[in-house]
């Protein structure tokens, strides 16, 4: 069996040698000849599957994303011609929703501020929003949520409208598919009028895809001295962004949200199980027989410690200010792609055990730390 896979995801040779031979490739200039023979594609969001790039397949049976997002996927395509596909739903719902705790965390200590007492609006409440919904439910935060496909699927009650979410929050956080047409369209969801309409202070937040942002809408309503605290991870265009926005933009980062090391080999598992199931093999290997061991396992507080100290804390596991400083000083040097890829290592919360929290414990835990 022939196995084609993105350079960029991890542990594949020791996943899926066992089925064929693995041959690497880079995801933004993949060609339709690479794929003569091959048996089995395993992308990342960089490479449209499309009807081009699929022209030369003579055998492909299996189509893996390593990635939750599947915009990238003509899912139509694939049905059609019988190729099985899977993505990784969830595969990096954690690191995304650790990011955002992060960034405000950091904006709090930045702008002496604190992030409980505030109002955050959730737009799109799948794993990620859910997520992110239960890890601040250890603090004493209100939410706000949004998400109409599941509203009127029955799914979720506490559903309001995107307009009186934004009119309400004081931070608002998106968690959205890139959709691009029909009713629950999500592209330029956040078009220059809603932007330009948000109240001074409010702090946004995008780590769903560039494209649920007008860009340029956003430069303009920036320009035209809106008070806003951005926080973008994702970008319209990448890898060729907007870097005028830079300016305007607290903490921006290299669409590298979910890249923790868990939330990326757990996607690489997840095709792999998927793979298992379609040639129907045991699926015997697990994410543990590969992680290692991080750099933090254990920390220690003490009697003083409050909820005053918890952003230094989280930032001891992931402070995006280093995500923030990686992209503003190698952008122009480097490229945006070449930044993602030698992205450094990011632990998720739960790697780090924590003892003597005594009176904090329900709230670290809800955080994703484990505690003793
Ligand atoms: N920055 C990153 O590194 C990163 C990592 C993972 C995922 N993502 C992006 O985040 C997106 C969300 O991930 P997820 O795992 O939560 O996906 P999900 O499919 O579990 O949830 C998405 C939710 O958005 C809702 N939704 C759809 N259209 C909406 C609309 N118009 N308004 C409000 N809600 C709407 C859906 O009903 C669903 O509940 C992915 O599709 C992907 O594009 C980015
Ligand atoms: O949809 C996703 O899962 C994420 O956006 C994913 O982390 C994107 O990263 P990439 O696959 O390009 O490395």
């Amino acid at each position: 069996m022939k196995i084609l896979a993105d350079q960029n995801m991890p542990l594949v040779e020791q996943y899926f040698a066992d089925f064929g031979e693995v041959t690497r490739f880079d995801g933004r200039t993949l060609q339709s000849e690479q794929l003569i023979d091959v048996d089995v594609l395993l992308t990342r969001s960089v490479t449209q599957v499309s009807e081009a790039l699929l022209s030369h397949a003579n055998k492909l049976q299996f189509v893996g994303t390593a990635t939750i997002g599947i915009d990238h996927i003509d899912t139509d395509l694939l049905n059609q011609r019988g190729i099985t596909f899977s993505s990784a739903p969830g595969c990096n719902a954690v690191a995304v929703a650790e990011y955002v705790i992060s960034s405000l965390f950091a904006l709090s200590q930045e702008n002496a501020t604190s992030v409980q007492g505030k109002t955050i609006g959730i737009v799109g409440v799948g794993s990620i929003g859910s997520c992110l919904r239960e890890k601040l439910a250890a603090l004493d935060v209100t939410v706000l949520l949004c998400d109409p496909p599941k509203h009127e699927a029955g799914q979720l009650a506490e559903h309001i409208d995107i307009d009186e979410l934004l009119a309400k929050a004081d931070i608002v956080t998106f968690h959205v598919p890139l959709v691009t047409t029909g009713k629950h369209k999500t592209l330029h969801l956040m078009d220059k009028a809603r932007l330009a309409a948000l109240k001074p202070g409010t702090i946004v937040i995008n780590a769903s895809r560039g494209d649920v942002i007008d860009n340029q809408g956003l430069l303009e309503v920036m320009q035209n001295g809106a008070q806003l605290d951005l926080v973008l991870d994702v970008w319209e265009n990448e890898p060729n962004i907007l870097t005028e926005l830079l300016d305007y933009v607290r903490f921006a980062s290299v669409h590298i949200a979910g890249h923790t090391l868990e939330g990326k080999a757990r996607g690489t598992q997840m095709l792999y199980q998927k793979l298992c199931e379609l040639k129907d093999v045991q699926a015997d290997k697990t994410l543990a027989d590969f992680l290692p061991v991080p750099a933090i396992t254990h920390v220690t507080l003490q009697e003083t410690f409050s909820v005053a100290d918890l952003g230094q804390l989280l930032h001891l596991v992931y402070d995006v200010r280093r995500d923030d400083g990686i992209l503003r000083r190698n952008l122009a040097t480097d490229g945006f792609d070449s930044l993602r890829k030698n992205y450094p290592i990011r632990r998720e919360f739960s790697t780090v055990n924590i003892t003597g929290a005594k009176h904090n414990k329900a709230l670290l835990s809800g955080l994703g730390f484990v505690t003793e």
